[in-house]
């Protein structure tokens, strides 16, 4: 794992830091009210990743990303997309760059197809003459055909964060960033935008997608990039960072078993072995999981049944943090 401490060698780890898609160093934005909402953040995402910005609500993210795309100006510290320094390159890169994010520029009388026609028409690089094929498209993506005619404001909140892919998705993006794309989406609809993410990202694009539901996000990443209260607190390639827990073994047997069974297990090294409702759960450590249930059943211990439990980015959260992540709505 790369820790996020400004450790210039691991985070080159996590990818060609001169290749990488985003950039940034040292990024903090102090509000006028003096609290800190992002404090010296260095994201690296490294080209072709799809980076999954995770963090609890109010850790950061919708800032970090609005400094990324300079919508907020930072207080301090650096920001680069596709090698281009920002906010001066924002002319030359911001093209290559498709963006979700709060509360964009939508008409609420218009109806969903005028609004990205109105957009398509402000983008000075777009050819007039394949607009319509290019809306279309863009609508098909996201699953927005039928309601394509409706105004704005009868959108539902699910369809309006389909109409922002939409538009970040109108022409071809090297780099796509996503506030909380599943925002206000049922689980059909999360599950399409995960479809569309691993799309994007399979045609070449970078992609950095911020959530605070871990469990609707994490299996589409490559890397990740965990953020509480301003700081980043991690980031590298997700199998390296989930590494970082700890993988438990859970045995099953009768309740009258399981003191004996949390001694058989403390028995074979395993420290930390517990009862756990209606499990004995223990850190495997380098113990291999058949001497677990050799040992058990030994014992004389009825064995009903036996997981190794891998940890989750969420555990591993937890343990950075000392706190829960945001599991349900
Ligand atoms: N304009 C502002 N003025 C003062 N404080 C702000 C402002 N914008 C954000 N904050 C504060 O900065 C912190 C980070 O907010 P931010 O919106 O970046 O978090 P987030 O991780 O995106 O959360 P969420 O998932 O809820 O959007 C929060 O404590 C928030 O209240």
């Amino acid at each position: 794992m790369s820790g996020a401490e400004g450790d210039a060698g691991d985070a080159e780890g996590a990818g060609d830091a001169e290749g990488a898609a985003v950039r940034t160093r040292g990024l903090t934005k102090r509000f006028r009210s003096g609290q800190v909402g992002v404090d010296g953040v260095d994201l690296l995402v490294p080209r072709g990743a799809v980076y999954g910005f995770l963090g609890p609500n109010g850790s950061g993210k919708t800032t970090t990303i609005r400094m990324l795309l300079g919508l907020v100006s930072p207080t301090a510290g650096s920001v680069e997309l596709l090698g281009t320094a920002m906010p001066g390159g924002g002319a030359e890169v911001l093209p290559r760059v498709g963006a979700l994010v709060e509360g964009p520029a939508f008409h609420p009388y218009l109806s969903g197809e005028a609004n990205l026609r109105r957009l398509d028409a402000a983008d000075p690089t777009s050819a007039p003459g394949s607009r319509t094929r290019r809306i279309g498209a863009a609508l098909e993506r996201v699953g927005l055909t039928a309601a394509a005619g409706k105004r704005y404001r009868q959108y539902s909140l699910g369809m309006k964060q389909r109409l922002g892919l939409a538009a970040a998705l109108l022409r071809p993006r090297d780099l796509l960033l996503l506030d909380e794309p599943t925002n206000g989406l049922d689980p059909q609809g999360t599950r399409e935008v995960r479809a569309l993410v691993r799309e994007v990202a399979d045609a070449g694009a970078t992609v950095l997608v911020s959530s605070h539901l871990l469990s609707e996000i994490e299996q589409v990443c490559s890397h990740v990039g965990i953020m509480s209260r301003g700081t980043l607190l991690a980031q590298g390639p997700r199998e390296e960072i989930a590494d970082e827990g700890t993988t438990e073994v859970r045995v099953m047997t009768r309740p009258d078993q399981r003191a004996h069974a949390v001694r058989v297990l403390s028995g074979l090294g395993l420290d930390g072995a517990r009862a756990d409702g209606e499990v004995v759960a223990a850190p495997l450590g380098s113990v291999a999981v058949e001497k677990v249930a050799q040992a058990v059943v030994g014992d004389g211990i009825d064995l009903l049944g036996l997981e190794v439990r891998r940890p989750t980015l969420e555990d591993v959260f937890v343990r950075l943090t000392g706190e829960g992540f945001d599991v349900a709505r």
